[in-house]
């Protein structure tokens, strides 16, 4: 049987021999087996490559030397028992520093093109991660010859290949081998079964005996022992072991790598943490168990004006003062000993204590992973300017702007604590509600921004005088309040502590202020509640320290009052009274009677008009009763007007009587009335309207209409008198009537107060009042009459005094319209 068989050079296992025989170990062995089978061997020589495709058509019946891989077998079939074993290895130069698989990085390795090697070496490589540069050759020599040449770096081959021809090209081996191998014939797929059975028999056999040709040949090429001395167990042994060799090498490899990679990555990661850390606006550290910097970013090292070397290893000593260096160790110990998650607020001064910043700090713990705290880390921001707002804010709302006191706001809110404390202990308290006398005057006078200056005095005179847990508010305008606590829980002895406190404050408010360069007087009323009083409502204590200060002002100012009951009282039926009044002036509840007026024959000269109120339930009410409270209500204009107009309809009436006509009317105006500046307009309106005539008119103004703005009394009196309307001063010698004005008032009678007229017989004082009045009246050229005439002796010793007209219950009360006109005339008395 003709077999062929492919050779290539790869001495000792396979070659051609000088013969044109097969040779080397492989080529002998066959060569023997032919012999006893009876095959003819027919070389065919070729490199590797094209062997095995030579091979695979089935060119060639066998091919030596060829490992066995699944790729293989897919096109070739292998006898059993393995012909050699082997493994690669790599081989250099001498000095070229291989030792191991990772000195690859980079070389240039010489490789048989399309051997088992070659995808093996790749994906080793692969598996580590090295870059290196696999050279393809086509038979060993070649690689053999470029690393001898230094055009490649090693060159990987069969061991015994290269422990054979390694010398020759000046070669060595390195210690890096791989990929052991069994070594078989083998020949087409589906071909040449007889011939691998003949194969495996003698093999089987020879291998079996170290003295068989097998190892004879083996011996021969390259003075090996034979192998099979060695169990086939433990060469596998030692293959696995090489290979988790491999694996581990592998494995550290791809660990170092991971561990490079990491650490690259973890580099870029910093570097981006410390690009966000120093581009944020807060303050960032980290601080050891010995409360030294560790670590700074920007902000911290500005703040600082230190680079980050130089910050490192400082303590806050360095950078701030004793004070806030002791309070931030304290929230750091916190941290760093109890473990604790630390938020507060820092105030930090700087060690000359110029500079002071409030930051909010967040300290936390950093713990090793057994949770031992190794450091503190911490994030302040600064909320200096942010507390300034806050602070401006609160002062806004709760201050008032003028004085710096405490405004309505803020006093509301302590006196509600104040109030709820009150009633847990037994201590009294009390507001004090102090109002500056006059204070619009001064405003109207000298202007707003010197009534500003002296409130801006009597804030500062007030808070020098009080203690330091009282409140003192300003609610605005010219009040002020001053909320004392603590007082004495025994009402008497209170009582004093607060007297005693108030009249201090009305002594040194009344003391001059200096406005202007020039001294200016102001006085205050201070009205009192006490808490106790109270029943417990802040409403309820501020109207009744508000209705005291009133009845310290009606009391004549510059005083104090305390609230009393009886006050409330009358407040509420003023109250009342107010509603009543309103109301009974759109229902008309008022008339006007007249009260006679008569010569000293008892003559009827006229009448005075006197309006009361009929009221529903009340009855006739007397205008002492209500004018008061119209004119503090300015109810008194339109009832004024009414009246005046109810007047004049009268006069009218009595015009159209020839016995009448020459009656006068008296007509009460309140100064109220009088001063408002339609006052003259509506007089001459309620002239035309009704028709009377002026000059039976008589307008009655008391001397307290000349407390105020004379000048301008006089012009409007001037214009009234021009239209022929006459004027009288009522309740005269009662009250301050300077003789200068009186004579410049355009008058035209006097009335005697009746207090005068009442002692007249008994108090020989009123007695020469009278006389005076009457001399009085006739050196001014006007008339005098006396009114509250009640005897017979009063009018004679009146007229004993030289008056000469009367009205007084002698001569009738005053009465409705129809009794007067029943008068008859002349009336005797
Ligand atoms: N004891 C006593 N009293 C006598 C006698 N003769 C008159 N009278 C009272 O003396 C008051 C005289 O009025 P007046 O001094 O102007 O004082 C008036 C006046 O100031 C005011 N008034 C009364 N009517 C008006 C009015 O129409 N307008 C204004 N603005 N005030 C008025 O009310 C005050 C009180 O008025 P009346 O109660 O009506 O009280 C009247 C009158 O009734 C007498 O012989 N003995």
């Amino acid at each position: 049987r003709e077999v062929r068989v492919g050779v290539y050079a790869n001495e000792p296992k396979i070659l051609l021999g000088q013969d044109g025989q097969l040779s080397g170990i492989l080529g002998e062995v066959l060569g023997e087996i032919a012999r006893q089978e009876n095959w003819r061997l027919i070389p065919v020589p070729c490199d590797w490559q094209a062997c095995l495709e030579l091979t695979q058509n089935g060119s060639i019946d066998l091919l030596p030397d060829v490992a066995f891989s699944a790729e293989r077998a897919l096109h070739l079939d292998f006898h059993r028992q393995p012909s050699l074993y082997s493994w690669s290895q790599l081989y250099s130069r001498e000095g070229a520093k291989l030792k191991s698989i990772l000195d690859l990085e980079d070389r240039r390795i010489a490789v048989l093109a399309g051997s088992i090697q070659q995808d093996y070496l790749q994906t080793l490589l692969d598996s580590f991660g090295l870059h290196a540069q696999l050279i393809p050759v086509h038979s060993l020599a070649e690689g053999f010859e470029l690393v001898a040449n230094q055009q490649a770096d090693t060159a990987v081959a069969n061991q015994r290949f290269g422990d054979y021809q390694a010398p020759g090209y000046q070669l060595r081996g390195t210690p890096i081998m791989f990929q052991p191998a069994q070594l078989f014939y083998a020949t087409r797929k589906g071909a040449n079964a007889d011939l691998l059975a003949g194969i495996d028999r003698h093999l089987r056999e020879w291998q079996d005996s170290p003295s068989s040709y097998y190892y004879q040949t083996l011996q021969r090429w390259g003075g090996e022992r034979p192998r099979l001395l060695v169990p086939s167990e433990a060469w596998w042994g030692l293959a696995v072991l090489a290979g988790l060799l491999l694996t581990a090498l592998a494995g550290a490899v791809v660990l170092r790598r991971q561990v490079d990679e990491k650490t690259r990555h973890l580099k870029a990661s910093e570097q981006h943490l410390n690009t966000i850390l120093d581009s944020v606006e807060a303050y960032i550290y980290i601080k050891d168990p010995e409360l030294r910097y560790q670590y700074a970013n920007r902000k911290v090292c500005e703040l600082f004006g230190l680079p980050l070397a130089q910050v490192v290893g400082q303590t806050d000593e360095r950078f701030f003062d004793a004070a806030t260096a002791a309070n931030l160790h304290d929230n750091d110990r916190r941290v760093l000993l109890l473990g604790e998650r630390v938020e507060t607020e820092e105030v930090n001064r700087s060690p000359d204590g110029s500079l002071e910043q409030t930051y909010l700090s967040v300290k936390l713990p950093l713990r090793h992973p057994d949770g031992r705290i190794y450091a503190l880390c911490g994030i302040s921001t600064d909320i200096s300017e942010h507390k300034k707002n806050l602070e401006q804010i609160h002062r806004l709302a709760f201050y008032d702007l003028l004085t710096g006191l405490p405004n309505r706001r803020l006093l509301l809110d302590r006196l509600q604590h104040a109030l709820a404390q009150h009633g847990r202990n037994q201590l009294d308290g009390a507001l004090l509600f102090i109002d500056l006398d006059n204070f619009k005057d001064l405003n109207d006078t000298l202007g707003h921004d010197m009534g500003d200056r002296l409130l801006q005095q009597v804030a500062q005179r007030l808070g020098s005088h009080v203690r330091e847990e009282d409140t003192l508010a300003r609610l605005g305008g010219d009040e002020f309040v001053l909320m004392l606590e603590g007082l004495h829980p025994q009402h008497p002895e209170a009582i004093a502590q607060i007297e005693t406190v108030a009249s201090k404050l009305i002594q040194v408010l009344a003391e001059p202020y200096a406005l202007q360069g020039r001294n200016h007087t102001s006085t205050a009323s201070i009205g009192i509640a006490l808490f106790s009083e109270a029943r417990g409502t802040v409403d309820e204590l501020l109207k009744r320290a508000d209705l005291a200060m009133y009845e310290a002002k009606a009391a004549g100012r510059n005083t104090l009052r305390f609230f009393n009951p009886q006050m409330q009282a009358e407040v509420s039926a003023r109250a009342n009274l107010e509603n009543d009044l309103r109301q009974s002036l759109a229902e008309r509840q008022f008339v006007l009677h007249y009260q006679p007026q008569v010569d000293a024959q008892g003559q009827l000269l006229g009448a005075e008009a006197l309006v009361r109120w009929q009221h529903p339930s009340r009855g006739l009410v007397a205008p002492g009763e209500f004018i008061p409270l119209a004119e503090s209500t300015g109810l008194i204009l339109p009832l004024g007007r009414w009246i005046l107009h109810s007047a004049c309809q009268q006069l009218v009436a009595w015009a159209a009587d020839a016995e009448r006509e020459q009656l006068t009317l008296a007509v009460n105006v309140s100064a109220r009335q009088f001063h408002h500046r339609d006052f003259v307009d509506d007089v001459f309106a309620v002239l035309d309207e009704t028709g009377a005539n002026p000059q039976r008119l008589e307008l009655e103004l008391t001397e307290s209409h000349l407390v105020q703005d004379v000048e301008t009394m006089i012009v409007k009196m001037g214009l009234l008198k021009a239209r022929g309307v006459r004027f009288a001063l009522d309740d005269f010698g009662t009250g301050y009537s300077s003789l200068s004005y009186l004579k410049r008032l355009p008058l035209n009678q006097l009335k005697i107060d009746r207090s005068f007229v009442r002692d007249l017989l008994s108090d020989p004082n009123d007695a020469a009042i009278v006389r005076t009045i009457v001399a009085l009246g006739g050196s001014l050229d006007l008339q005098v009459i006396a009114e509250g005439v009640e005897t017979r002796a009063q009018r004679d010793s009146l007229l004993r005094l030289g008056c000469q007209r009367f009205q007084g219950y002698l001569f009738g009360k005053p009465e409705a319209a129809q009794r007067l006109e029943q008068w008859s005339l002349p009336a005797g008395a």
